[in-house]
């Protein structure tokens, strides 16, 4: 795990190395300066000896300052080499959470990479800033401390034998009650950001529905959860201090006693007992932090398995980084193509498709809700990898080609695409960077998206969040513009016009027949009309294909296709 997550600190690892060298510094002077004080009282004190303690007081100034400063500049590195490690962890994670496939992403929900993304990065780089800065301060400070106690104290170190081992089983009994709360805070975490997330995406689905209300008490439900499971944990860590202080105090009693006995014998100073008292609550401090130590760990460790498991996740498509380069045409053949979700234990989505599409042909894809179109689309892009059998476009199969020239080759109106926050512009150069002011305005016309240019700004209008300030059918229309802007071979649209009205669709298919030529279209459709002048129309049904046929053909044998026409047309033959 930790060479895993180590791989993040890059740049910062010179940092990361000095922050505790700082604190041994630091923990170094600290532990020097009780030692020159009972020195001060013993020697310089007891023998009135001005110069001495003169001299032991400069060295305990600069030891206190050389502290300050090794703290400061401990702390500072700390700070930067930890906020280097989480900016680099979120990177690494977000670029491979870039190559994941769409099988990859619905393994883990989104608002669990959200979490994962934010607060368990956190809580990873504040373990990673307690590591390089206590993890060595307090131990450390420990071995110096107790050195020094048998050294000024002698047997006094006795008395930590009685106290250290309470404090040890105090904190093992701590971390085992407190470690499955903070485990289950994060559950709760995923689940608040799943609802802010699907809250806020489906605002207004919540707002039509009148949802509000309903909305308020799931996000309520998980808050509480949260706050009630920290409280817990909080009420845990209040015990800390008090069991501290109890067993502090009962040491610094038996050291009290014990050492004035010893000073009454004339075998220990009474500088040297108060640096012992000093070094008891260095001792304790330090086994505190060990403690807080362990318990920051074992919560980050949690959150480290988490990054760790989407930084482990394969894409779960290999892909062919040496494949080809371009796609020569638009045909598209299925040849004994099986597809399943979740790979090859679960039920089949789409049985034994075989289905040739020549290059330039237009294709309707027609089937009730759930039989697979979209699908079966979705492979032609390789948005999802066959579980057997193939696909192949421009004749090859689409695990040939490098997946950038397929999707660049391949462009798919998804059905629920989506439109980012910039201008018409910005958008419609997803589709091709280079492409000029006169390629987007064709894309646009070809669309039927003109009424881009009734606005007085044009391709420069501003497009909100999702595309929010369009209608349905216009934002369907720029969408299928940044598709055209691509120039593909093969064109998909996945009910991309189901928000249009049947004039505006008629439009943009005469449109496209018009402008986008020597182009495989493949449509999926809800309305007869949309397909009916086809070069062929497939009939998918449960996952099968159950025909393919002209408008014509299908009227004139299949049952499906003569209902659908019969329900949507009134039994005309519109064509
Ligand atoms: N991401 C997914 N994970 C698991 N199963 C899925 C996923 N997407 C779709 N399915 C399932 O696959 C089957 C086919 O769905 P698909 O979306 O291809 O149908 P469709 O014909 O396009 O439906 P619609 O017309 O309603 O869009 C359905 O049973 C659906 O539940």
């Amino acid at each position: 795990m930790i060479k895993k997550l180590s791989k993040s600190i890059r740049e910062y690892k010179t940092t990361a190395l000095l922050t505790p060298l700082y604190m041994i510094g630091e923990v170094a002077m600290e532990v020097l300066i009780p030692t020159l004080m009972a020195l001060i009282i013993d020697n310089g004190v007891y023998n009135s000896d001005i110069s001495y303690i003169v001299k032991l007081s400069i060295l305990i100034v600069v030891a206190a300052i050389l502290s300050m400063a090794f703290g400061i500049m401990g702390a500072k590195s700390g700070s930067k080499a930890s906020c280097g490690f989480a900016k680099n962890l979120r990177h690494d994670l977000f670029h491979h959470i870039q190559d994941f496939s769409f099988k990859n992403i619905d393994s883990f929900s989104t608002s669990s990479l959200i979490t994962r993304l934010t607060t368990d990065v956190q809580n990873v780089q504040q373990a990673f800033q307690m590591i390089i800065r206590i993890c060595f301060r307090a131990p450390i400070m420990f071995i110096f401390a107790i050195i020094m106690v048998v050294h000024n104290g002698g047997t006094l170190v006795a008395v930590f034998a009685v106290a250290i081992p309470v404090l040890i089983i105090f904190c093992a009994l701590f971390i085992k009650k407190v470690f499955p709360i903070f485990n289950r805070i994060f559950k709760h975490y995923d689940k608040l950001n799943r609802v802010v997330e699907e809250n806020l995406t489906g605002i207004r689905t919540v707002k039509a529905y009148v949802r509000e209300e309903l909305e308020k008490e799931k996000f309520d439900a998980s808050s509480s959860a949260i706050h009630d499971d920290f409280v817990k944990a909080q009420k845990m860590l209040v015990l800390i201090n008090p069991v501290v202080q109890s067993v502090s105090y009962a040491c610094i009693l038996a050291i009290c006693y014990l050492g004035a006995r010893l000073i009454s014998v004339g075998d220990m100073g009474t500088g040297e007992l108060m640096s012992v008292f000093t070094y008891t609550m260095q001792i304790l401090s330090s086994l505190i932090m060990i403690a807080m130590i362990l318990v920051q760990l074992s919560m980050s460790k949690a959150s480290a398995e988490r990054i760790i498991e989407v930084l482990e996740a394969k894409p779960e498509m290999e892909l062919n980084e040496n494949g080809l380069k371009s796609v020569e045409d638009g045909s598209v053949v299925f040849e004994h193509t099986n597809f399943s979700y979740s790979g090859k234990d679960t039920p089949l989505v789409l049985h034994d498709i075989n289905l040739e599409i020549k290059s330039g042909e237009m294709v309707g894809i027609l089937g009730s809700t759930g039989s697979g179109k979209s699908s079966l689309i979705s492979l032609i892009a390789r948005l999802y990898d066959v579980t057997s059998g193939s696909v192949k476009v421009g004749g090859h199969d689409v695990r040939d080609y490098d997946i950038k020239a397929l999707r660049d080759g391949v462009s798919v109106v998804l059905q629920k695409n989506t439109l980012f926050s910039g201008t018409v512009r910005s958008n419609l150069l997803w589709g091709n960077e280079s492409a000029s002011d006169e390629e987007l305005t064709w894309a646009l016309k070809s669309a039927n998206a003109d009424f881009v240019f009734t606005s007085k700004d044009g391709l420069d209008t501003v497009v909100e969040q999702g595309g929010n300030n369009f209608s349905g059918g216009q934002k369907q229309r720029l969408c299928i513009a940044r598709a055209l802007v691509k120039k593909p071979k093969v064109l998909i649209f996945d009910d991309s016009t189901s928000a249009v009205d049947t004039a505006t669709d008629f439009a943009i298919r005469s449109a496209l027949r018009r402008d986008v030529k020597n182009c495989t279209k493949i449509i999926i459709a809800q309305r007869v009309n949309s397909v009916m002048d086809a070069d062929k129309i497939v009939i998918l049904e449960n996952g099968y294909i159950d025909d393919v046929g002209t408008h014509d053909e299908l009227l004139s044998r299949n049952k499906t296709y003569q209902d659908l026409v019969k329900v949507q047309l009134g039994g005309k033959d519109n064509g």
